[in-house]
């Protein structure tokens, strides 16, 4: 199914009725794992696996770093899904494919999208290895109307002309910087703005000096879409970028970045973000409980 006349709400229903009949409790929370950040999904306890090729409807990771599973379980007394690698428009697959699972999470009752990612830095400040908490984004490929929005509309997920203002939720993104002070990151952790860029390859020196000027602060090739998704079907969102290299924006330097490097600075950190995601989600639950409370 990969044209856009294919796509139907009946598509996500019959992938989420699948999963709701295997999985022992329903998940609040979705966790996407960018390049090399699959480890966290493997502190859920408690898990439930299914590989991608299993799943109806589900398209296939063919990115190394990208395991391929999708991981049910408890982490700190909520329920959560982790997705073990998530999917590319550089791989072949159109938007709204890529984004089908987050459209899948919500039938099955997923109320926050914690989605995480690698990024080339574009600000002079950011070293490797720091964090940034995602404030806004600016989505390349949607300005050139390759949005998971284009084709019909389907009220059913939500309305033709979403607004996008707060899609990374302050609320969320004032808790994680409190929780990265607390966990002593303060020297590592930032907000600012991700910019999406379709890819694969990585940046020339005139795009990287392209893409400072309109204001971004890091770039990388995955999220906008999956954050546009979430915020069209209500869900909110927290977004971090693992800052895996520093993009070049001089000529004549030999500082190159490949995936490999993405996947050993993925690995370095992935305790870290691993940490500050818990604690997040900890206290998302608490969040979502209030909530609740007072509908
Ligand atoms: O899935 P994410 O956005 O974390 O992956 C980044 C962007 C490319 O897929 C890859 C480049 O190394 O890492
Ligand atoms: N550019 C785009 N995507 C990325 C980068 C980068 O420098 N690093 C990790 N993902």
């Amino acid at each position: 199914m990969h044209s856009r006349e294919d796509f139907r709400y009946e598509h996500c229903e019959e992938t989420a009725c699948w999963l709701q009949g295997r999985v022992r409790t329903p998940p609040t929370i979705a966790i996407i794992c960018g390049s090399g950040l699959g480890l966290l999904a493997d502190t859920l306890s408690n898990p439930q696996a299914f590989p991608y090729s299993e799943i109806p409807n589900f398209p296939t990771s063919t990115v190394p770093g990208h395991a391929g599973e999708l991981v049910f379980g408890m982490l700190r007394g909520t329920s959560c899904v982790c997705m073990k690698g998530r999917f590319h428009v550089y791989e072949g697959y159109p938007l709204w494919k890529v984004t089908l699972p987050i459209r899948v999470f919500k039938l099955m009752g997923v109320k926050v999208l914690v989605v995480t990612n690698a990024a080339g830095s574009l600000c002079e400040s950011y070293k490797t290895g720091d964090l940034m908490i995602i404030k806004d984004h600016i989505n390349m490929p949607g300005l050139a109307s390759l949005s998971p929005l284009t084709g019909p509309n389907d009220d059913r997920f939500g309305p033709r002309f979403p607004s996008l203002l707060d899609t990374y939720d302050n609320n969320l993104r004032s808790t994680a910087l409190d929780i990265a002070h607390r966990l002593g990151h303060s020297e590592l952790i930032h907000e600012g703005v991700y910019c999406m860029v379709g890819g694969p390859n990585f940046e020339s020196v005139a795009e990287a000096k392209f893409l400072r000027i309109l204001g971004a602060d890091a770039v990388g090739m995955s999220t906008a879409p999956e954050a546009v998704v979430a915020k069209h079907c209500g869900m909110r969102v927290f977004g971090l970028s693992l800052i895996t290299n520093c993009v070049v924006q001089v000529y004549e330097v030999e500082d190159f970045v490949d995936h490999n490097t993405v996947l050993e600075v993925s690995k370095w950190r992935s305790q870290i973000l691993q940490d500050l995601i818990t604690e997040l989600v900890a206290t998302i639950k608490h969040q979502e409980e209030d909530r609740q409370d007072m509908e």
